[in-house]
């Protein structure tokens, strides 16, 4: 890719509300993490009418705006959705983007293979080029000879994520410094895995708040791979797109729950301990950076929607309307999980999903999910091939992922709704620093 591109940005910027997937009244990410929304110059091309409304001048544009008029073509009027900007690079974070950043409206995963030959060095150029395609793309600048699928849109909270598999070390000859956290999963009862759409040498996490545009990072993100690695698997998913409720809202997923309420947030302060790799972890490579345990988990939706709403309810420990626990409150109100109704049992259920689920249940572990919800047409039945792609985050996947899986798998009201098709276990390497690449300390040290 060229660095001769066809944008560039505004100073001006704002920032965003609420963590990833968690509730609307819960704190705002820190500071250092928090995406900024910026203007593209690109994208004000196409907000003449707010921008007219407002009275407001923004230089460089005024010319365009005009030609738009001449041209006949009336610029509508865009909302911050197309203008915000994830920053991909250690300056402003030191995580990469797609972590803690809210989740986005459209989504895609996608694992490769190094090619047969590829070797570290190869490796390497791979990341590099992912790299600066990932920076370029999330700024909102479109590079020469592009295909033109995210023309006219902003940088539209474009994230990329890239992360390494147990294989990649194989592959590079870097087994000695392949972090244990990356041994692979333990067999769960429930599982149907494929393993053709599980696990990987190299994941992408793609997220943006417009498809075209997160289609464009994935297509140009394959393009780079070419003759380095080959494309594994694939999975595209969404989430609900922002404005579509009245109010920001933590979101639904195909069941109909409010999917996200008791993530940890990063606000509280033992947030970076559980979901970043901590300063003095063996592999030093990896410090500042998370791993991502990925599930694509198909919702049995012909039996769930067979329940009624309170067997629903009892199924996960919390209300279906507003996500609140079953002992009260609103979404926000922790749950009780001692108090027990006239009966004598639990209000929430033994089984609960939640209940099972929470850190007091789990020696305190906890980890951040990050899923979208996927649409892959209908089976040989009928039935809608529909569920989540649950992607979770942490700094130990057996502390958290394992061990809440593992009791899960034992006892929660709500597996046997679900089929795990497909897993997947990645390093993510903090951000790449300034002039660098995702993973050039581990390449290159
Ligand atoms: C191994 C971890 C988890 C898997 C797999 C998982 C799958 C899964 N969950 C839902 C729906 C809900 N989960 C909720 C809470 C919740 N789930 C997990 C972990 C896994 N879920 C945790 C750690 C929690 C939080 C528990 C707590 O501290 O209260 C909820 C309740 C609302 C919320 O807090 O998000 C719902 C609803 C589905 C549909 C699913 C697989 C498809
Ligand atoms: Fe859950």
């Amino acid at each position: 890719m060229s660095n001769q591109t066809s944008d560039r940005k505004a100073p001006e910027s704002r920032t965003a509300g609420s963590g990833p997937g968690g509730p609307a009244d819960a704190a705002a990410p820190a500071a250092a993490d928090a995406p900024a929304l910026t203007l593209s110059r690109r994208r004000l091309l196409g907000t003449v009418g707010a921008a007219g409304a407002a009275g407001l001048v923004v230089g460089g544009a005024g010319g365009a705006i005009a030609d738009a008029a001449v041209r006949g073509d009336a610029p509508t009027a865009l909302t911050s959705v197309g203008a915000t900007e994830i920053p991909f690079r250690a300056e402003r974070v030191k995580h990469q983007a797609g972590i803690t950043n809210p989740l986005q409206a459209s989504g895609h995963i996608v694992a490769f293979d190094l090619a047969p030959d590829a070797d570290r060095k190869a490796a390497a150029a791979l990341l590099r080029r992912w790299s600066r395609t990932a920076e370029e793309l999330m700024a909102g600048r479109t590079p020469d000879a592009d295909t033109a699928i995210a023309l006219d849109a902003g940088p539209s909270s474009l994230s990329v994520t890239f992360g390494l598999g147990h294989s990649f070390f194989d592959r590079t000859g870097l087994q000695k410094r392949r972090p244990v956290q990356l041994d692979p999963l333990p067999d769960f009862s429930a599982d149907e895995l494929d393993p053709k759409r599980s696990n990987g040498d190299l994941w992408i996490q793609i997220g943006a708040d417009d498809a075209l545009v997160a289609f464009h990072a994935l297509r140009a993100l394959q393009k780079d791979a070419a003759g380095g690695a080959r494309l594994r698997w694939q999975m595209s998913g969404f989430n609900r797109t922002p404005g579509a409720t009245a109010r920001p809202m933590t979101a639904r997923n195909l069941m109909g729950q409010i999917d996200g309420t008791n993530n940890p947030q990063p606000a509280e302060k033992d947030f970076d301990e559980r979901i970043f790799v901590g300063r003095d972890a063996d592999q030093e490579w990896m410090r500042g950076g998370s791993y991502a345990v990925v599930r694509r988990i198909r919702m049995l939706l012909d039996d769930w929607e067979k329940r009624s709403v309170h067997q629903q309810e009892k199924i996960i420990g919390r209300r279906k309307d507003n996500g609140a626990p079953l002992t009260g409150g609103s979404e926000t109100t922790p749950m009780d999980l001692d108090k027990n109704a006239a009966d004598g049992l639990p209000v929430i259920p033994a089984d609960a999903h939640a209940r099972i689920a929470a850190p007091e249940s789990n020696q305190g572990a906890a980890l951040l999910r990050r899923p979208f919800s996927y649409h892959d047409g209908f089976r040989d039945d009928g039935a809608p091939d529909a569920g989540l792609l649950f992607i979770c985050w942490q700094a130990d996947p057996l502390r958290a992922f394992t061990q809440l899986q593992r009791k899960l798998d034992r006892g929660d009201a709500l597996s046997p709704f679900l089929r795990h098709e497909a897993s997947g276990l990645y390093a993510v390497p903090p951000a790449a620093t300034s002039g660098g690449y995702v993973g050039q300390p581990l390449l290159e040290g």
